[in-house]
């Protein structure tokens, strides 16, 4: 018996598995847990009890035999505007073998050029739909935009037939599973590049006119823009008001340091995410492997910056 639960804010449409509710199969074997071994070189739940998701602390196929039976549906937004469209194909393509491997995955790619999207094989259960979304000529309107773009998405699509949303930088390709293991309510990924570091050196925006403010002292992790995700409501919030502080800063002439990766930073720090995967999730190439990394999972790739965007 699974028991099903009515999202609040969505009175008619189809009944969703509960996130809550975790039924196994009474015939899957594995490996007893211990709640006395375990990793203990990085830290693997956070102060307000949000499981961080490193290799060895779950086991994929447990958690695949319980949320298989949930028929979920699983979206992924990308954006490949002007120039990034060549990431794309590298991206779909290391999707299909790592991505939410044998679930329901939709992919929403957001392009100005549809015509180059390229063709990629998906299996069944995958599909992949194409957005037509204007270009710029400034990299950090392109990047900021994607969370109107995502609002909007949800809000008129996406509504009563998907379950979680990923949204995920283009410029990047996975080389292990990311897979049930990350889902939650609210889902952020820490940054690789700022994990070891005291917070008051991470770059959060510091200007107090700005929305996306953090003072020196505040703050939990810094936390990648380049992917995030969880239930569909939970992102539909987090994307609506970072999308708002975002154009409300740009009538007051203030952009924050890091655009909608500042915005989500503040975001973050204020609801809590439920679930925080470890830098496994967002590593970049450039950068060496930490002992505690065993495995990467989703790495952005080197690029030249000159020669990609719009404007330096
Ligand atoms: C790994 C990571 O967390 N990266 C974040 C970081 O730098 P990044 O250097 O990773 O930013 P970026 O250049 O990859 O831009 C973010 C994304 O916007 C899209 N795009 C951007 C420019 C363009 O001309 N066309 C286009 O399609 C594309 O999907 C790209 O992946 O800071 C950015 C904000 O400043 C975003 O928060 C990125 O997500
Ligand atoms: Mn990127």
């Amino acid at each position: 018996f699974q028991c099903p639960v009515q999202t609040p804010g969505r009175p008619e449409s189809k009944v969703i598995p509960n996130e809550f509710h975790l039924v196994a199969s009474e015939n899957l074997e594995y490996t007893q847990p211990s709640i006395v071994y375990g990793r203990t070189d990085v830290m693997t739940i956070t102060p307000w009890l949000a499981p961080v998701v490193w290799e060895g602390t779950f086991n994929p196929d447990l958690l695949d035999s319980i949320y298989k039976p949930k028929n979920i549906t699983i979206a992924a937004t990308v954006f490949a505007v002007g120039k990034y469209i060549r990431f794309l194909k590298d991206f779909l393509e290391t999707a299909e073998q790592h991505f939410f491997v044998d679930f329901t995955v939709h992919i929403y790619v957001f392009t100005d050029r549809p015509k180059e999207v390229p063709k990629v094989k998906m299996a069944p259960g995958r599909k992949l739909e194409v957005r037509s979304v204007p270009s710029s000529k400034r990299w950090q309107e392109i990047s900021a935009r994607r969370m109107e773009l995502i609002q909007t998405l949800i809000k008129e699509k996406l509504q009563d037939h998907v379950d979680y949303i990923f949204c995920l930088d283009v410029d990047s390709k996975f080389h292990g599973r990311w897979g049930t293991e990350s889902l939650g309510g609210l889902v952020a990924v820490v940054h690789p590049g700022y994990y070891r570091d005291d917070r008051r050196r991470f770059p959060y925006e510091r200007r107090p006119q700005s929305k996306a403010y953090v003072a020196l002292g505040h703050g939990d992790f810094y936390y990648c823009g380049g992917a995030f995700g969880g239930l569909l409501q939970e992102v539909y919030q987090l994307a609506k008001t970072c999308r708002t502080n975002f154009e409300e800063d740009a009538k007051n002439g203030i952009e924050a340091a890091w655009q909608e990766e500042s915005h989500l930073n503040r975001y973050m720090w204020i609801n809590k995410p439920s679930k925080v995967l470890s830098p496994e999730y967002l590593w970049q190439d450039f950068k060496p492997r930490n002992p505690e990394v065993g495995i990467i999972r989703f790495s952005g790739v080197v690029k030249n910056y000159a020669d990609i965007r719009p404007n330096a």
